[in-house]
């Protein structure tokens, strides 16, 4: 890795919490392990609903990057949200407007629905260089940064974004975006930024995803985690 990189990686997690941090509707969630911050009504009702119309014409079973044992790892559907329909495309641009992020950065949003019982059990967002994947997941942009992640709706029960290692659990709330760096000041994978989708206890949990590459993200057949 080129100290070229290391740079932009820093940079631009110094850069993305600066501008959070000014944001009228941001709250940095206290911590001195990772940089997380929740944008309240982020999203409108009426883009939530629209997206959420969307997910559930597309969702498929959601899938790995790196296989797993378990079977009940991620049991959630998804789906890569069409980058040419007009409502995400005023979603990627408030995601612009908000992080500065070079929006060549940003993979495809992908739309998530987790039913009662399913869950994405707790795992790093950046990618681990010692997987087999990671020579693909280098050609294709490189290691990831930050994820944006917005709550479409609220499940009855269940379903907070949990960071076990910094005893952060974030319940879902329509309209609100969660989002962190999964890099440290030195822009390297910090392992504190473990998290997870607990488990729906009731209801059906929506929500949208963003991560962004340390460089322009080519599409690539694994896309996906
Ligand atoms: O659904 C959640 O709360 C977490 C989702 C997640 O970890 C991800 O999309 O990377
Ligand atoms: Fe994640």
């Amino acid at each position: 890795m080129s100290a070229a990189h290391v740079d932009y990686k820093a940079a631009i997690g110094a850069s993305v919490a600066q501008r959070l941090a000014r944001h009228p509707s941001g709250f940095k969630i206290p911590s001195n392990d990772i940089d997380i911050f929740v944008i309240r009504d982020f999203l409108t009702a009426k883009e939530c609903e629209g997206l959420v119309r969307k997910i559930d014409r597309e969702r498929i079973p959601s899938k790995l990057l790196a296989p797993s044992s378990d079977p009940e790892f991620r049991t959630s559907e998804s789906c890569n949200l069409d980058s040419k329909d007009p409502l995400v495309i005023q979603v990627e641009a408030k995601l612009t407007a908000l992080t500065g992020i070079e929006p060549s950065h940003g993979e495809t949003i992908q739309g998530q629905r987790y039913a009662v019982g399913q869950q994405f059990k707790p795992h790093h967002d950046y990618f681990h260089q010692s997987e087999a994947y990671w020579e693909e997941m280098d050609r294709c942009g490189g290691q990831r940064t930050w994820t944006a992640m917005a709550f479409l709706n609220m499940p009855e029960e269940g379903g907070q974004t949990h960071f076990p290692r910094v005893g952060i659990k974030v319940a879902p709330r329509t309209g609100n975006l969660l989002i962190w760096n999964n890099l440290d000041a030195h822009g390297l994978p910090n392992p504190a930024t473990l998290h997870q989708g607990m488990p729906v206890m009731a209801g059906t949990k929506y929500v949208i995803t963003k991560w962004h590459r340390e460089r322009p993200w080519i599409v690539s057949s694994a896309t996906y985690y």
